[in-house]
C-alpha cells in the first residue's frame, strides 16, 4: 500500500473559505485559490467614468511625439536610498539636456537644502540652454511655495508645479478636508504662486492633482477648470494640468477613458496642456501612457528607464523608442543609449536589468535556434536590399525577423544578437563563425559542426563563446591535416593546360616515408591520385574554398567532403595559400575517415 500524503510536507494553505484539508489539491474550482483576493476592490468600483464618454481613443494612431518631461531629479531622486548628490543631479540634468529633452523637473526645492541649492546653481551657472525650461515641484504649502520662488529667482523659464492628493481617501485619512476645503487650500496656494510670479519673469504653471485616477472625474474637473481660471491660462501662457496614475489601479484602458474625459471636458482647451504621470505598480505604466496618448495627452512626464518610487515611474525611454520603431520620430537622441544608461546607473545608483526593454544586455539577444536562423537570414537580406538601393545599412527599410530595432540605430552593434548555448541551431552557430572569424560553412558542414557545438554546449551547461566556437572548430575540422597521415614536402605543377603533378612524401606513424607522385586535372585530383597509388582511395565529393577577410593577407579556407573507404567525412583547412588550404582541407577529411575507420563508425 503507498503511503498517504504527508500533511506536514506543504505548509497549511487557507482559502477565504478557511484552511484547506491536508492531502487537498491547491487549487480547488468549489473552494478557490488561498489568495485572499476578496479583500480588493475593483478600480472601476472606486471611481466611475461618467456615462455619455463616447471613447475616440481606441481607434487613434500616434503619429508625432508627445512633450516629454523627465522627472528623475525630483520623482526619481525621492525614491532613492541615497539621493542624488549636487554632481549626481548636475550630470543627470546634462544627459538630459544632450538628450534633446526641452523641459525638465528639476526638484522639491523646498524638500531638502541639497535640492534647494542645485536649482540655485542652475540659476547661477548657467547651465540651463535657451530652449529648455526647468520645474519645480511644491506641495500646498504657503512656507514651501515661498521657498520655491526663493530657488528660481534669476531662472528665466521655469514651471512652477503645485500638487495636492484628491481622492477620497487621501481628502478622508491624510490631509482631513473634504471637497470644498480642499479646493479653497488649492486655490489659495495658486493665488500665492501668482501674486509670486508676479515679481519673477517667466513662470507658468503646473498642477497635479495626485492620484487623480482614484478621484472622482467631475471633482478633478471642477479644480482643474478653477484653476485654468484662476491664473488665467491662455494659448501664449497655457497652464499644465497633470494627470497622475500615482498608484495604478487599473487596466490602461480605464485610464484612458479617465484622460479622454478630461481632454474633452476641460475648458480653455488650447490654453491647457493635458499632460500624464503614469507610474508602474501594475507593470502597465507604458500601455497607460500611450493610450492616455492616444486619448488626447499632449506631454508625458517619467523617468529613464522607469525609476521612481516602488515599481517605478513610466520609462521615458521605452515610450519613445515604441514610438522611434513605428516609424515617428521621438525627438530625443538615443544614438549611443549604453552611454546613456551608464550615466542613470550611476546617478541613480541602481542597476538597469538585462530583460529591459532596449537597453537591457540580452534585449538584442537570441539564443534559440529558429529565432537565430531567422535574424541571419534577415540581416543577410537587410545587406542585400541595402545594397541593392545603394543606401547605407543604417538608412535601409529594418525588417529583421524577432529585432524590433536596428540595435546600430541606438548604438549596438550586432555582437550580442546571436549568441551560442545548447539551444542553439546551425544558423547561429554558422552566424558566429561567420563574423568573428570569416568562416562561411558549406550547409551541409554547419549542421554536422552544430551537432558537435550541442553535444559541447549540453554537456557543460554554459554558454559557447565565439572563440570557444572557434577552438571546436579548428578540433574537429583543421587539426586533424596534421596526423596520423601527413604529407609533407609536396609540391605541384601544371605541366599542361588542364593537367596537373603532385608530388610529395607520405608518412604514417610507425612505417616508412613513402614517395608520393601522380597526375590529374588539378593539384587536388592528382593528390587524390597520388595517395590512390600509395594505397589510400579517397574521393573527394565535395569541395569550397573562401578568403577568412578582404585584405591579400588574410587566409584562406578551404572545406572538403572526401569518401575513404566507407568513411564520408570532412576536413579543413586554412592558410594564407589556398592551394595549401585545400591540400590540408583533403588530409583532414582523410584523417577523420581514418579516426572513425578506426572507432568501427
Ligand atoms: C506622489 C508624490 O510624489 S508627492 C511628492 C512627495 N515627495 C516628498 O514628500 C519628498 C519631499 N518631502 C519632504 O521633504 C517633506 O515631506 C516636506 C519638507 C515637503 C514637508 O515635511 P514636513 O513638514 O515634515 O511634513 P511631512 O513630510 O510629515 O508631510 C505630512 C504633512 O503634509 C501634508 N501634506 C501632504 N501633501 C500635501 C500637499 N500636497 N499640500 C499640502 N500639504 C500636504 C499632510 O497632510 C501632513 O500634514 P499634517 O502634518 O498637518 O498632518
Ligand atoms: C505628479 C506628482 C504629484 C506625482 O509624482 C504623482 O502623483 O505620482
Ligand atoms: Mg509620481
Amino acid at each position: 500500500m503507498s503511503t498517504p500524503p504527508q500533511a506536514t510536507a506543504f505548509p497549511t494553505l487557507r482559502t477565504p473559505r478557511g484552511p484547506v484539508p491536508p492531502g487537498a489539491p491547491r487549487w480547488n474550482p468549489q473552494r478557490g485559490s488561498a489568495m485572499p483576493s476578496h479583500r480588493y476592490r475593483p478600480a472601476h468600483e472606486r471611481v466611475e467614468i461618467p456615462a455619455g464618454t463616447a471613447r475616440r481613443w481606441p481607434t487613434r494612431r500616434i503619429d508625432r511625439a508627445p512633450l516629454w518631461v523627465p522627472v528623475d531629479l525630483r520623482d526619481g531622486n525621492q525614491a532613492l536610498a541615497e539621493p542624488m548628490d549636487p554632481a549626481r543631479k548636475r550630470r543627470m540634468f546634462d544627459l538630459m539636456v544632450a538628450m534633446g529633452y526641452k523641459e525638465t523637473e528639476v526638484g522639491y526645492p523646498s524638500a531638502s537644502r541639497t535640492d534647494f541649492e542645485f536649482v540655485r546653481h542652475l540659476a547661477d551657472s548657467g547651465a540651463v540652454p535657451d530652449d529648455v525650461t526647468v520645474v519645480v515641484f511644491t506641495a500646498a504649502r504657503a512656507d514651501l511655495i515661498e521657498t520655491t520662488f526663493a530657488s528660481i529667482r534669476g531662472l528665466p523659464r521655469t514651471v512652477v508645479h503645485l500638487y495636492t492628493a484628491t481622492a477620497p481617501v487621501w481628502r478622508d485619512v491624510v490631509l482631513g478636508r473634504d471637497r470644498r476645503e480642499l479646493r479653497a487650500l488649492i486655490e489659495e496656494s495658486a493665488v500665492r504662486m501668482a501674486r509670486l510670479a508676479e515679481r519673477q519673469p517667466g513662470v507658468r504653471f503646473e498642477f497635479s492633482p495626485e492620484v487623480f485616477n482614484l478621484t472622482e472625474p467631475d471633482y478633478v474637473l471642477e479644480v482643474c477648470n478653477g484653476l485654468t481660471r484662476l491664473w488665467d491660462a491662455s494659448p501664449d501662457r497655457p497652464v499644465i494640468h497633470n494627470l497622475p496614475a500615482t498608484v495604478e489601479i487599473a487596466t490602461p484602458n480605464v485610464y484612458a477613458d479617465q484622460i479622454e474625459y478630461m481632454h474633452r471636458q476641460l475648458e480653455r482647451r488650447d490654453a491647457v496642456i493635458l499632460s500624464v504621470h503614469p507610474h508602474n505598480d501594475r507593470g502597465t505604466g507604458v500601455a497607460c501612457a500611450e493610450l492616455a496618448v492616444l486619448a488626447g495627452a499632449q506631454r508625458v512626464e517619467g523617468c529613464l528607464f522607469g525609476n521612481g518610487e516602488r515599481t517605478g515611474n513610466v520609462d521615458l525611454v521605452t515610450l519613445a523608442l515604441n514610438l522611434h520603431t513605428q516609424g515617428v520620430d521621438p525627438m530625443l537622441d538615443f544614438s549611443d543609449i549604453d552611454e546613456i544608461r551608464r550615466t542613470v546607473e550611476h546617478c541613480n545608483r541602481l542597476p538597469v536589468p538585462g530583460r529591459h526593454p532596449y537597453v537591457g544586455d540580452l534585449v538584442h539577444t537570441a539564443y534559440s535556434g529558429t529565432h537565430q536562423d531567422a535574424i541571419k537570414k534577415g540581416l543577410d537580406e537587410h545587406a542585400r536590399r541595402a545594397a541593392e538601393a545603394g543606401v547605407p545599412a543604417g538608412q535601409a527599410p529594418w525588417a529583421v525577423p524577432y529585432l524590433p530595432i536596428d540595435p546600430a540605430d541606438i548604438g549596438r552593434d550586432y555582437e550580442a544578437v546571436i549568441r551560442v548555448n545548447s539551444q542553439s541551431g546551425k544558423g547561429g552557430i554558422g552566424y558566429l563563425l561567420a563574423t568573428h572569424h570569416g568562416l562561411d560553412l558549406p550547409a551541409p558542414l554547419r549542421a554536422e559542426f552544430s551537432r558537435t557545438v550541442q553535444r559541447a554546449a549540453d554537456a557543460s551547461g554554459a554558454e559557447v563563446t565565439a572563440k570557444e566556437l572557434w577552438e571546436l572548430f579548428e578540433q574537429a575540422y583543421l587539426a586533424p591535416a596534421d596526423g596520423p597521415l601527413t604529407v609533407t614536402d609536396w609540391h605541384t605543377a601544371q605541366t599542361a593546360p588542364g593537367a596537373h603533378d603532385f608530388r610529395g612524401v607520405l608518412r604514417r606513424d610507425g612505417r616508412p616515408p613513402v614517395d608520393l607522385h601522380a597526375a590529374g586535372n588539378g593539384p587536388l585530383s592528382a593528390l587524390a591520385a597520388a595517395l590512390a597509388g600509395a594505397g589510400i582511395a579517397v574521393d573527394i565529393l565535395d569541395y569550397a574554398e573562401h578568403a577568412t577577410g578582404s585584405g591579400p593577407d588574410s587566409p584562406a579556407v578551404a572545406y572538403a567532403r572526401c569518401r575513404t573507404g566507407d568513411a564520408v567525412t570532412w576536413g579543413a583547412g586554412r592558410d594564407t595559400s589556398q592551394l595549401t588550404a585545400s591540400v590540408r582541407a583533403v588530409l583532414a577529411a582523410v584523417n577523420r575517415g581514418a579516426g572513425e575507420r578506426s572507432q568501427g563508425r
